[in-house]
């Protein structure tokens, strides 16, 4: 081993001035670690803190006893297995074999399995580590617990981030006792059932940001479709058709122009598939069918796109502030005043354009700001503090209205655009018009439901009326239905 991995974690004058790590009373409750490496060393630091007695069992307890607090007994594994009900192996999956000498001492004890595969051996194996584990100790409990938790995170306590430790078991009471511990240790346990689910659990800190990849990459798609159509547009037209170099353009206003159209599709995106289902409720007259795949994924996604959209749209109006102080803008109004000069005009004011440009602002920044509230109640803090109606308020209503807010924005910035043909750039309509379908569609198609003889009968649909067919049951399914696609 280097130097640096004989380094103690915890160093010893920093528990020994730490009155709560002490020798453990007695009849404290004894708890067995196999492994004497950094997560066994956090967590003996972390049950001694919590009122237990620790006994660690390494295969040269002479060389690592020094690493350990002074409250902990540091001995021979075969020594310390043998009084603890509770023994966490605290080593890697290849040298669970090694232990296997010690299976008569560990009948009937609980083993707790708290490892992580890699990647690489996540995929080679085809069961769990701690199924493994069992395999190999047919005679003890194994319980899956911990491996979510770094051992840094045991050693400081859970202050931040999050607390969850996911535990599965085949046996309802050694999952109980290892709740407890979990409990007392300032964590909260959450029952992930039985021992087939190891490997769900220990693929959780495999995972990164699960749910974002297919927006994330939506965004992604739209933002590179967006951009090059308006490279195309605006920096090669002017360069193959007047050989004028216009690649200024490309870190602030082709983005600036991408961005937006890329929150605002998102956002459209939001909305699309709630109006969808609304359509397929109504012409099937039933809520009880499900929803095709692509349909409730889609639905189930909506947060992470909703999110990237406030993303793009935060980042446009940054950049939309930033425009002033750029040297084109300096430049572009220097050679606007030296022409109105030469042309002796002293007035310029173009009260259509001073109109457009105000009220466009003006909507952009409302559907910020709406959109901001919805990105606030999205956060779990916040989202755990309003009840259900409020939270589908500020979501479902607020949330159209910032769809509604963007397109008006987006209008007014297009004015008569897109009727002009100097505006045709190798035929290519200006961006905005391109973005405007989809929002559109889903704003018409809110306001057909809302016509009587639409929401009427879808109230009464999602009530559990059918079309052919009596009342089913009238629980609060709205609820289930909606907590069911939230990602919330
Ligand atoms: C910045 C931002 C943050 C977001 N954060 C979240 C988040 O944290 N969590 C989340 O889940 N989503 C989030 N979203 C996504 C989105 O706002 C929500 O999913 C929103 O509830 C979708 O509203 P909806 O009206 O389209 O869909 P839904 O409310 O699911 O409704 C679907 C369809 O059914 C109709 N309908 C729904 N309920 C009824 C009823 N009881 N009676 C009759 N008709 C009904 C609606 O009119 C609609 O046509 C976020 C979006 C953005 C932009
Ligand atoms: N570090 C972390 O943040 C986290 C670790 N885990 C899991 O905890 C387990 C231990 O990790 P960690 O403490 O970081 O690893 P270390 O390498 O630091 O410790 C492993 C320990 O295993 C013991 N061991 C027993 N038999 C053998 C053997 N044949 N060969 C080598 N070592 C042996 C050693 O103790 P001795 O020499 O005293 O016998 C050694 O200290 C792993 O399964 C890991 O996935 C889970 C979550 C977080
Ligand atoms: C503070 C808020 C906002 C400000 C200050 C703002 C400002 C602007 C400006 C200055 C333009 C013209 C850009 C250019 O000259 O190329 C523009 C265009 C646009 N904005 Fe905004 N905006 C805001 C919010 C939003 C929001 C929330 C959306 C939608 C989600 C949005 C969507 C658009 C779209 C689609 C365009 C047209 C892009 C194009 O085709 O050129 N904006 N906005
Ligand atoms: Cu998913
Ligand atoms: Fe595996």
């Amino acid at each position: 081993m280097s130097g640096e991995m004989d380094k103690p974690l915890i160093s010893r004058r920093l528990v020994d001035s730490d009155g709560s790590l002490a020798e453990a009373p007695s009849d404290a409750p004894k708890v067995g670690i196999l492994g004497s490496g950094d997560f066994a060393r956090s967590l003996v630091t972390r049950l001694l803190g919590s009122g237990f007695s620790v006994v660690v069992g390494s295969r040269n307890p002479k060389r690592t006893a020094g690493l350990f607090p002074s409250g902990a007994q540091v001995t021979f594994q075969a020594e310390a297995v043998d009084s603890p009900d509770v023994i966490f192996v605290a080593m890697f999956r290849e040298h669970y074999s090694s232990l296997c000498g010690l299976s008569d001492q560990l009948a009937g004890k609980i083993l707790v399995d708290v490892s992580n595969p890699t990647e690489q051996e996540h995929f080679r194996h085809h069961e769990s580590n701690a199924e493994y584990l069992a395999s190999l100790f047919p005679t003890c409990t194994v319980v899956k617990a911990f491996n979510v938790i770094s051992a840094w995170t045991l050693q400081s306590g859970p202050r931040d981030g999050n607390r969850q430790v996911p535990i599965c078991s085949d046996h309802p009471e050694a999952k109980r006792a290892v709740s407890e511990m979990v409990q007392a240790m300032g964590f909260m346990p959450v029952d992930m059932g039985s021992l087939v689910s190891a490997r769900e659990v220990e693929a959780m800190p495999l995972r990164l940001l699960p749910g974002w990849k297919v927006p994330a990459l939506l965004a992604l798609g739209l933002f590179a479709f967006f951009y090059v159509y308006n490279f195309i547009r605006d920096v090669l037209q002017p360069y193959v058709r007047d050989g004028k170099s216009k690649f200024y353009k490309l870190p602030v206003s082709v983005v600036n122009t991408t961005l937006p159209c890329v929150a605002y599709v998102l956002l459209s995106l939001v909305y699309l598939p709630g109006v969808l289902a609304a359509a397929l409720q109504l012409r099937r007259g039933t809520k009880y069918r499900r929803f095709p795949d692509w349909l409730d994924h889609w639905l189930q996604h909506r947060k992470q796109i909703g999110l990237l959209s406030f993303f793009c749209a935060a980042l446009h109006a940054l950049y939309s502030f930033c425009l002033p102080l750029s040297r084109v803008n300096r430049y572009e109004v220097v050679n606007l005043a030296i022409k109105q000069v030469l042309a002796n005009k002293s007035h310029l004011w173009i009260e259509e354009e001073v109109w457009r440009m105000e009220i466009y602002l003006s909507l952009g920044v409302l559907a910020l700001g709406t959109l901001s509230l919805l990105a606030i109640t999205s956060l779990p803090s916040i989202a755990n503090s309003l009840n259900w109606k409020e939270f589908s308020f500020v979501q479902s209503t607020l949330g159209f209205i910032a769809l509604v807010l963007s397109t008006l924005h987006t209008l007014t910035y297009g004015w008569t655009r897109a009727f002009e043909d100097s505006h045709y750039k190798f035929y290519l309509p200006p961006t905005f018009t391109l973005t405007l379908l989809v929002p559109c569609v889903v704003i018409l198609a809110k306001g057909l439901f809302l016509l009587p003889c639409f929401s009427r009968r879808l109230s009464r649909i999602r009530r559990g009326w059918e079309k052919d067919g009596g009342v089913k049951f009238t629980l609060p399914t709205d609820h289930a239905l909606a907590q069911k696609t939230s990602h919330v």
